[in-house]
């Protein structure tokens, strides 16, 4: 694994909708090479960031960087970006998924998506509109896992799955992620997420609240990040 170089710069961003302000001054910086829960109360902010960063959502005011590129074609290339909505045809086979990904997606690796399908317990010819809400799930994260990417952004990727499922689901996350990526995940299921967590930042009215390496902030509080983040969302 190569030395930590910075993939996420953001710097004063703010973010509009109208009156609403959704994201404001919202300073962060984050390194290649681990694992980052973005996390926060409903409407902190979390998805429009993620959209920003993955180059999905415009008209944003400050500074953001990916990997040295402003959101746009060059940075998108690099970002694989898992939205909290489904995003494939519903009459689709999970095998027309993965080829339409393959026609994508120039650093899509096919062999590691139908190794995930296959962990995830999911059969290639089965239609995505006869899968529960979970399944759908798992095949967008396999879809979603399987670039060659260095930013992997993951919005809510485990909400609608069971508990006994959130396990192999972060197995299937983790499965493959490569030492020299950054992935940063959004979640309410902070007690799930955490033992694949490196650090956390916590966000709150569109800036961040807190933010460190996961066995600092522990260190701090003497408390788990679930413990931290049930104290400060309170
Ligand atoms: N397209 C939009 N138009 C208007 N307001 C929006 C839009 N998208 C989000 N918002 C508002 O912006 C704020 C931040 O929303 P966002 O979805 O980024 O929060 P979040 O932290 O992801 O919330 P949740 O945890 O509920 O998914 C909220 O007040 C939301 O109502």
């Amino acid at each position: 694994m190569s030395a930590p170089t910075t993939l996420v710069e953001a710097t004063g961003l703010t973010m509009r909708y109208g009156a609403l302000t959704a994201l404001d001054g919202l300073d962060l910086n984050l390194a290649s090479g681990q694992i980052v829960g973005l996390l926060g109360e409903n409407g902190c902010g979390k998805t429009t960031l993620l959209k920003i960063l993955a180059g999905v959502l415009s008209g944003y005011e400050g500074s953001v960087r990916i990997d040295g590129h402003a959101p746009g074609p060059e940075s998108k290339a690099h970002v694989s970006f898992l939205p909290d909505t489904g995003f494939l045809p519903e009459s689709a086979r999970v095998s027309y998924c993965l080829r339409l990904y393959a026609d994508f997606f120039a650093d899509f690796q096919l062999d590691k998506a139908r190794d995930l399908i296959g962990f995830f317990g999911l059969a290639e010819s089965a239609r995505l509109k006869e899968m529960s809400k979970g399944m759908r799930e798992k095949v967008q994260i396999a879809l979603a896992m399987s670039r060659d990417a260095r930013v992997f952004l993951l919005d809510e990727p485990i909400s609608g799955v069971d508990p006994a499922a959130r396990q192999l689901i972060l197995d299937g996350i983790v499965r493959n992620l490569s030492g020299d990526s950054l992935l940063l995940i959004s979640t309410h299921l902070v007690h799930d997420l955490e033992p694949i967590l490196d650090a956390a930042v916590m966000m709150r009215h569109g800036r961040v609240l807190l933010q460190g390496d996961a066995d600092d902030l522990r260190g701090q509080h003497s408390a788990s990040l679930d413990q931290i983040f049930k104290e400060t969302y309170r």
